[in-house]
């Protein structure tokens, strides 16, 4: 990401770029490779800062964690007040909170900015998500605005708030990345479980699908995939991968948020744990004989089925980014910062892996009513959620009945029933919080607090909210 990123900015006028690695080979190899970016290399951290004009700014791209921070304390070390740092790789947002308060102590502005893109967008344009200081922005706006993506002729990049903004947004959009990409994965195995399609036979309905409402990189890319055929054995190359899902740590991070935020991201907690469900071969290899459905799953009506599905998919993904924008409405409630939603749906639109046609709905959602308190009501997703509901339900009944694991469609589903609910049994686990431990509850009819004296006489008193 770093030498990529180091190219981009080189590659912009009137920019020269100094680059520095801990391991200088590294550096000699990308000096090597690309003299056209016409590079000032260091061997030390002292040389890298001496190469820089004041006030000078640096982007760091390593590993999350304890290198990030032991780049930082070597920067801080050569550094002058009025400097800015930026990280650039995906830090936890405490982290990013952290550093930023300690680094400002010396005088230096630090800045956390998420980085979305890939290796390829990170060279071409990615999307940026800075936080830091109105400060810090002045000087870094106009150097991330020329080596970010365009989109609808807007640079996707956006000061999105103080300190840790910009990286508490770009886990959630990873959030949102691992929901999508589980919804689509969810969807490759319903169609070719129920069809019988092959894999470049599944890539050209994706292929077919990214013309249309869910034109978006990730599909765009699930069909190059699966058109791969792995060329030591002939087979398509999905069928030789390891059913083991990776994860660096962001969707997690978004779910923890979440939890501690209060804030059901049902989608993104699905996906997250599917992936650890598959990264347990022992306990699938131990499981594979429990019993499942008695039928084999075949699809009648194979175009509708596809269709079905499409749907399913479009309405499913729709949940996943309003719960996703909710997670990040409520991280800038709790941690005071002003987080334009429809400017973060903009900057989404180009540059990112989440990027999607559909992220202008959602800009043209909040630039109607900037404090929607749920994305899914707005007219153009209430629209197509209506138009999906008979195909939603039965691609998750499809599932549940031929035991194809669908967690994130069927998550999706219940949370958009929950939502949407007229009444709740939220009740009746309020009766029995209040039964076993005395938590109270409040009732439909009156205000205040009540406790049932469940092992006394069972009549009702007036109590003290304990929630
Ligand atoms: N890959 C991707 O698609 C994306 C990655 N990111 C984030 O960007 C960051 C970099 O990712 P990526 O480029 O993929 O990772 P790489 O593994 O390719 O590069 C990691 C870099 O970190 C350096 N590094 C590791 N440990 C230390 C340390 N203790 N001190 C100093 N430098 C260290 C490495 O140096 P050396 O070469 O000497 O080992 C290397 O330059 C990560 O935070 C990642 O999460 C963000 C968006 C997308
Ligand atoms: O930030 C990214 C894209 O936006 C990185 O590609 C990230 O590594 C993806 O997460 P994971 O490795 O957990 O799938």
């Amino acid at each position: 990401m770093g030498s990529n990123l180091a190219r981009n900015l080189a590659s912009r006028e009137g920019n020269t770029v100094a680059i520095f690695n801990r391991s200088y080979e590294k550096t000699q190899t990308l000096l090597d490779e690309h003299p056209e970016a016409g590079f000032v290399p260091a061997r030390t951290y002292q040389e890298f800062a001496n190469s820089l004009q004041k006030p000078r700014t640096a982007i760091i791209m390593v590993k999350a964690g304890g290198p990030t921070d032991a780049v930082i304390d070597s920067l801080v070390e050569v550094f002058e007040p009025g400097d800015i740092i930026v990280d650039g790789g995906n830090a936890y947002f405490p982290d990013t909170i952290r550093r930023e308060k300690a680094v400002r102590e010396t005088g230096i502005n630090f800045v956390g900015a998420g980085i979305s893109g890939g290796e390829e967008g990170a060279l071409t344009g990615p999307s940026i998500m800075p936080g830091g200081s109105d400060e810090s922005w002045i000087t870094l706006g106009p150097i991330l605005k020329s080596i970010a993506a365009i989109a609808e002729g807007e640079p996707c990049v956006t000061h999105v708030g103080h300190d840790g903004a910009g990286h508490f947004v770009k886990m959630v959009h990873n959030g949102i990345e691992y929901a999508d990409m589980q919804l689509i994965a969810e969807a490759y195995d319903l169609i070719r479980r129920g069809t019988g399609k092959s894999p470049a036979e599944i890539a050209e309905i994706f292929a077919e699908w990214n013309k249309g409402e869910l034109e978006s990189y990730l599909i765009e890319i699930t069909a190059e995939v699966l058109r791969q055929v792995d060329a030591s054995t002939g087979q398509p190359l999905v069928d030789v991968i390891l059913d083991q899902a990776g994860a660096k740590g962001t969707g997690a991070w978004t779910v923890q948020t979440a939890l501690s935020l209060g804030v059901p991201v049902s989608g993104i907690a699905e996906a997250t744990f599917a992936r650890s469900l598959s990264s347990h071969p022992e306990q699938r290899a131990v499981s594979r004989d429990l019993p499942g459905p008695e039928e084999e799953f075949s699809v009648e009506d194979t175009e509708a089925f596809i269709e079905d599905v499409r749907l399913a998919l479009y309405a499913s993904k729709i949940v996943a980014y309003s719960q996703g924008f909710d997670e990040i409405r409520a991280g800038a409630a709790e941690y005071g910062w002003n987080i334009d939603l429809g400017a973060i749906s903009k900057i989404w639109r180009g540059g990112c892996i989440i990027r999607a046609q559909f992220l202008n709905r959602i800009a043209d959602a909040y630039a109607e009513t900037p404090d929607l308190p749920v994305l899914l009501t707005a007219p153009y997703f209430t629209e197509a959620i209506t138009r999906a509901q008979a195909p939603w339900r039965r691609v998750v009944i499809a599932a549940a009945e031929a035991g194809i694991p669908a967690p994130a469609f069927s998550s999706s589903l219940s949370y958009y029933d929950g939502i949407r609910a007229d009444r709740l049994p939220a009740a009746l686990v309020q009766g029995q919080r209040d039964f076993f431990g005395a938590h109270t509850y409040k009732r439909v009819d009156k205000p205040g607090t009540f406790h049932t004296l469940w092992s006394g006489d069972r009549t009702e008193i007036e109590a003290e909210d304990t929630h």
